[in-house]
């Protein structure tokens, strides 16, 4: 494993320079064996759990790595902290994978650093877990996503409202770097690092900016703004909902980041909310592309900060602001059709996709079930009846409008089973796993659900067990951040 670690370059004010805090007794409890040989990272290794668990529980650096808190600034439901940072992280470094992609290493719940506040720099096993099993669905679901390469268990107590095994988790991603990152520097008006901030971020994610004739802060802002479309749109179609769309747990390379309070939407209901303290549903998943479409413009005005008085490309920004709105809901027409088989968008279509949601929501159906049985419906004729005596007018509207296309039957549900998974990873199955693995100190039920949520699109024998829907505990659901 070979380490290059190109944050660490940026220079001291981008990071605090810190050690993760030693462990009693570090096991290996989930180890990501496809990320890993991704990674490179050595079989004889892999094989090692000891080492392993030494390594990334942080009681063992590996060789290269230099750990680090990276700092950063945020938006927190709508209010700015000047310095929040990596208060239980340490990012170890980067590794090249085969096509040379660069990657962050990162452990969670590795003590304390200089930006821990009244933190006690520790994660809980449960939550580990949760980020490890959702991350590994999210990417089996096709959403951009941070991944996760290892749970360890650290024989500690870590203490959230009562007493839990504690963990460290290792997340690997494009890189660490969010919308919070941008905004710690303009807040402070630190004109050399954003400069330096911005340019690194460019030639990480979107080198192609730098062959462009255009504003360097406009493109970037341009093509996260792509990113964050893309990614709002994929959480959409798989009902997923983020529940804490701070601006420090926006990433710019637009992958998923941060699955603290996250959870899925059951129901069909655009006020769906979970967080425990998300009490005027800012991150109701109907809000996160107003939410996504705020936070863009917090990064803009960031991006500014190295521009002052330059009224034109004051303007450039403030148009890509006002465009979010269309360019949002053309992406998520298009995604919409993809999940009822429309080839190309006709006039009519957007009232078709409004009505049938609204009858989903009106009946109380399941996101993820009704799309599932709408795709079956192509070549199931008892699943035909069942389904269009829900869904009504919407169902008859819906079968006119894809059997008009030159499609067959198979075509048709080919494409839309692309789009329409058989299962998701739902809170309550995801709720009896956590409290399995935490009571029995075995990973086997989070493996069991990890090879469902592996193959999404496919019903195997086991995927049943994980398609059961429970709407009351859904009702009354509750998730939780930093935990
Ligand atoms: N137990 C803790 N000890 C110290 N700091 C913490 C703890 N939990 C959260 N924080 C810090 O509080 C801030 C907000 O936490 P949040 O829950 O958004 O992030 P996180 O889950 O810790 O990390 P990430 O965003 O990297 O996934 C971050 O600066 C985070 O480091
Ligand atoms: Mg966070």
């Amino acid at each position: 494993m070979k380490f290059s670690n190109t944050y660490v370059g940026l220079g001291q004010r981008f990071y605090n320079k810190s050690q993760p805090t030693a462990v009693r007794a570090p096991k290996l409890f989930l180890w990501n064996t496809a990320l890993a040989n991704r990674l490179n990272i050595p079989a004889a290794l892999q094989q090692d759990s000891e080492a392993l668990a030494q390594y990334f529980s942080g009681n063992q650096i590996l060789a290269g790595a230099e750990p680090i808190a990276t700092a950063y600034a945020g938006h927190q439901f709508g209010s700015f902290n000047p310095l929040l940072g990596d208060g239980r992280a340490h990012l170890l470094g980067e590794l090249l994978d085969d096509e040379g992609r660069r990657w962050d290493l990162q452990l969670k719940g590795s003590g304390e650093s200089a930006y821990s506040r009244a933190g006690d720099g520790r994660c809980a096993l449960g939550p580990a877990v949760r980020e490890f099993i959702m991350s590994e669905a999210m990417r089996a679901l096709g959403v951009p996503t941070t991944e996760c390469l290892a749970v360890v268990t650290t024989g500690e107590t870590v203490y959230r409202q009562r007493a839990n095994p504690g963990a460290v988790v290792t997340r690997v991603a494009a890189s660490h770097i969010r919308v919070g990152s941008f905004q710690l520097f303009a807040s402070r008006g630190d004109v050399e690092s954003l400069t330096a901030l911005r340019d690194y971020a460019i030639d990480r994610h979107f080198p192609e900016i730098k062959q462009q004739a255009s504003n360097h802060s406009v493109a970037l802002v341009d093509s996260v703004i792509a990113k964050q479309i893309q990614l709002v749109v994929a959480w959409m179609r798989v009902g997923f909902i983020h529940g804490v769309m701070n601006t420090d747990n926006t990433a710019i390379s637009g992958d998923t980041i941060d699955y603290g309070p996250c959870a899925m939407m059951g129901v069909y209901d655009p006020q769906a909310v979970y967080s425990s303290i998300d009490r005027n549903g800012r991150y109701a998943f109907g809000n996160q592309p107003r939410i996504v479409n705020w936070n863009m413009a917090r990064f803009a005005e960031s991006l500014l900060v190295l521009h002052p008085e330059d009224e034109q490309l004051l303007a450039q920004m403030q148009e890509l602001i006002n465009d979010f709105p269309q360019r949002f809901q053309q992406a998520y027409n298009r995604m919409m059709a993809d999940k009822l088989g429309l080839q190309d968008l006709q006039p009519g279509d957007d009232a078709l996709i409004e009505s049938l949601l609204a009858r989903l929501a009106e009946l109380k159906l399941d996101y993820t079930i009704s799309f599932d049985l709408l795709t079956k419906s192509l070549t199931d004729s008892k699943v035909q009846t069942f389904i269009s005596a829900d869904l009504g007018d919407c169902y008859q509207q819906w079968w006119q409008r894809v059997n008009a296309q030159a499609l067959s039957a198979e075509q048709l549900q080919a494409a839309m089973r692309n789009n329409n998974p058989v299962v998701i990873p739902r809170n309550h199955h995801i709720e009896a796993v956590l409290a399995d693995c935490e009571a029995s100190g075995e990973a086997s039920a989070a493996l069991d659900f990890l090879a469902v949520l592996r193959q999404p699109y496919v019903e195997t024998e086991e995927t049943a067990r994980y398609q059961s829907t429970d709407d009351s505990f859904d009702q009354g659901y509750q998730t939780f951040c930093g935990t």
